[in-house]
């Protein structure tokens, strides 16, 4: 059976108002009666196909063969097609290719009546050569004209809720993928092709990356566009009229060029983009929150025209999620770069520079070969620091760093070990003549002065060598040799260069490298406080402790105090340290206070501190802070300390007592103070030093000394504590002579703060 087109005479009629009905009564003739059924057939398909337009639904029948027999109106605007051209083509021209094996395995069991209906998703091609999704509901009809079965297909567009679930998936596959591992090309590469099946047909899509300094697009992802095209692209400048991505950076905002023939943003790039076929580029910046540029986002079609709105809000979403994964990255990359990279320099930092010395060092050590370190420390930056301010001195680190990089070779490391520390490591061992010749450039870079505020500077440098295999096996004895012979350098005159030699690890090069190393303590942590418990002889219960400094040295190991406390002197910098003392101890009193160990806190004090003006204030700061009731602080001043300005000393000690702070002077008998000026101090204690509880009971001259302090400070109202008591027998002379209280390993070694705890609880009196 064929339809076709309705004329639009029989559109309404009926039987009874059929012209050959008299006529076919009357003459009875086999040609009237066939005109009749003819007419009558007409107009009952005239009526169907009506009711069929009127449908919102594309209907359509289909013959055995695959032919279209009868389609809708609304079937017909679907496919963007007149009914004529549709009734030309088959069902297999029409559908997808990929969805019509399902189909023709389908029908045939359609047709023997195994399935009465079938209904599936399946895309059919419009006009426009695009495809689009309709749910396609499919019945067997008979016909009993022509005998034979047909199809009547019943198609609901449904392409608009299958691009919003395509694009889900494909936000969420997108989603999955930033935050997982996959590197950001390949991100930005499914984004673009998720989209382009989404766009009109032969769209190809780009996404552009703003580049560090933000003044050019970097290709990020185009898979779909010529690789000469991307090659020609990658680099685009960020301006006013630098194609239509380029200007979109600039302005950020979406530029939407129709014809790249004519517009004028296009003129340096039209030949480009014409030669590949490429006729229209709609771009639309990548921004983050703060509206700030992170690249670009353009779709490319061969047609000249402007996007639809649904195109527009694609093309959103789409830029989204690319912004999500670029900014997702970015904030891996400044992880990454924080951990190993010098934030003001954007060299490598100490971490990266060991991390590579290592390398380097197993890569010689395999190939036989060699390494030269040479550490640079600028000369008197310091006084740039204090006279410019530190923004004049990141401008010159700044400027030195980026000459410095200038001066090596490719492959070879230059890195901010901190402050103005830096360290090239070049991966050879540099005979005499290669080492001058380095040096030699790097010094002509610090020939040249340095501009700041429009003042002209110039900073010179001292630079130490050590080489591997000739002065170590390993990084850190390599650095530290560097350092070295830089120290050296640094002592015959500024701006020169020393190579190690093992005769320049004598003390006063030691001294000094423990002084750098003791100036980054502090900041890596590795100052801890032990704390050794003091007896109260006559009550027999530990009343104080008294915390002593360890430095944790990451590779010398756990340093005592007297190693390093006159240097953290000579410094300066135990004013910081002895700050940080005080603080933490007095937290610590503290805490044991709110546990029931209600512990006097002794801390040490340095003659330097003492003369600085701002110990009261810095006193009281803390036991606000820490929340220590004065009372259960008690400081320890050495006999030097306090017989080195008396006058000075007395007005600040009895600052400190007005304040209820305990004091004690420590070492007794090893300085020259006459008992006559103690009397003048208001002390509530002096420690006898170890030296003389030593020989005790033996040592007759001991005893005796140790008898008259006892005697005399009693009579002062000042107690009196032994050191350093190691024996039974000492301890027992001591509580003979009625000493007030004892220190030493007899009753505890110094302890970590968690031990002390414990040994003060499981111990609280000292058996007889
Ligand atoms: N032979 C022997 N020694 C004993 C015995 N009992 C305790 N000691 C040691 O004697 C020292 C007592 O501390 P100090 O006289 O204040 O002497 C301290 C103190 O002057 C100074 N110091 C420690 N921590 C600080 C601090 O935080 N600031 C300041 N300015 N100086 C500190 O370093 C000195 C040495 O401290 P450490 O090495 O911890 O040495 C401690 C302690 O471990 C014993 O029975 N026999």
């Amino acid at each position: 059976m064929k339809f076709s087109p309705m004329e639009p005479k029989f559109a309404q009629s009926s039987l009874l108002e059929s012209p050959y009905l008299a006529r076919a009564l009357l003459e009875n003739s086999p040609d009237c009666i066939k005109k009749l059924i003819q007419s009558v057939l007409a107009a009952s398909e005239g009526r169907y196909q009506a009711a069929l337009d009127q449908a919102g639904l594309g209907i359509s029948h289909v013959s055995l063969t695959g032919q279209y027999l009868l389609v809708s109106d609304s079937f017909c605007a679907m496919l963007g097609r007149d009914r004529a051209s549709l009734l030309r083509l088959s069902y297999s021209e029409v559908i997808h290719p990929e969805d019509l094996p399902r189909s023709l395995e389908v029908f045939p069991k359609m047709v023997s009546g195994e399935l009465q209906s079938f209904a599936a998703e399946k895309r059919l091609l419009h006009q426009n050569g695009s495809y689009f999704w309709v749910w396609n509901h499919v019945g067997r009809l008979w016909d009993p004209v022509a005998e034979s079965h047909y199809f009547i297909v019943i198609s609901e567009n449904i392409d608009q809720r299958k691009r919003q679930e395509t694009l889900l998936k494909a936000e969420r596959r997108c989603l999955e993928k930033i935050a997982g591992d996959v590197p950001l090309p390949a991100v930005l590469a499914d984004i673009a092709l998720s989209l382009e099946v989404q766009m009109p047909p032969q769209s190809r899509i780009s996404i552009m990356l703003r580049d560090r300094e933000g003044l050019r697009l970097r290709m990020g992802a185009a898979p779909s566009l010529p690789a000469a095209y991307n090659q020609a692209a990658d680099g685009l400048a960020i301006g006013p009229a630098s194609g239509s991505c380029g200007t979109a950076a600039f302005r950020r905002e979406n530029v939407l060029v129709s014809d790249i023939a004519t517009s004028p943003l296009w003129e340096g790039y039209r030949e480009l983009a014409l030669s590949h076929g490429l006729r229209a580029c709609w771009s639309v910046p990548i921004l983050n929150a703060r509206h700030e540029l992170l690249g670009i986002f353009a779709v490319y079609s061969p047609q000249s025209g402007t996007p639809g709105v649904e195109v527009l809000d694609l093309l959103r979403r789409a830029t989204h999620l690319a912004g999500i994964a670029i900014e997702r990255r970015q904030a891996e990359e400044t992880i990454t770069r924080m951990a190993y990279y010098d934030a003001l320099t954007g060299l490598p930092n100490r971490v990266l520079c060991q991390d590579r010395l290592e390398h380097a060092l197993k890569r010689a050590q395999r190939q036989h070969g060699g390494l030269t370190l040479v550490f640079v420390d600028l000369d008197h930056f310091k006084l740039v620091n204090d006279s410019l301010g530190h923004a004049a001195g990141d401008q010159v680190l700044r400027e030195i760093s980026q000459r410095l990089q200038r001066s090596v070779r490719e492959g070879d490391t230059v890195a901010r070990l901190g402050g103005d520390e830096f360290l090239l490591l070049a991966e050879e061992n540099l005979d005499a003549s290669a080492l001058t010749a380095l040096i030699g450039r790097m010094r002509r870079l610090f020939e040249q002065p340095i501009e700041i505020e429009s003042r002209s500077f110039l900073v010179t440098a001292s630079f130490g060598v050590s080489r591997y295999p000739d002065d170590g096996e390993d990084a850190q004895t390599l650095m530290r040799r560097a350092d070295v012979a830089m120290y050296q350098a640094k002592q015959r005159g500024r701006d020169g260069m020393q190579q190690y030699s093992p005769a320049m690890e004598s003390n006063g090069i030691e001294r000094l490298v423990l002084q750098r190393e003791l100036r980054l303590a502090l900041e890596r942590e590795e100052f801890i406080l032990h704390y050794q418990p003091q007896l109260d002889l006559a009550s027999g219960k530990i009343s104080s402790v008294e915390a002593l400094l360890r430095w944790q040295h990451p590779e010398r190991g756990m340093i005592p105090p007297l190693s390093f406390i006159p240097l953290l002197e000579e410094s300066g910098l135990i004013n910081q340290v002895g700050e940080w003392v005080l603080r933490k101890a007095c937290a610590q009193a503290r805490r044991w206070q709110l546990a029931g160990l209600p512990l006097r806190m002794a801390v040490n004090l340095s003659q330097r501190q003492c003369q600085e003006g701002n110990l009261i204030p810095m006193l009281e700061r803390v036991l606000v802070d820490t929340g220590l009731a004065p009372e259960l602080l008690e400081l320890e001043l050495t006999e030097g300390l306090v017989m080195h300005d008396p006058e000075k000393t007395i007005k600040a000690l009895r600052v400190l007592k007005g304040m209820h702070i305990s004091l004690a002077v420590d070492d007794f008998g090893t300085g020259y103070s006459s008992l006559s000026y103690l009397q003048r101090l208001p002390l509530d204690s002096l420690k006898v030093d170890k030296s003389f509880v030593q020989g005790l009971p033996a040592s007759g001259e001991d005893a005796a000394i140790i008898t008259a302090i006892i005697a005399m400070a009693h009579t002062l109202n000042i107690k009196v504590v032994a050191e350093g008591v190691e024996t039974a027998a000492q301890l027992d002379f001591l509580r003979n002579k009625h000493c007030d209280g004892m220190q030493g390993y007899f009753l505890s070694r110094p302890l970590p703060a968690g031990e002390l705890f414990n040994f003060v609880r499981r111990v609280p009196v000292l058996p007889e």
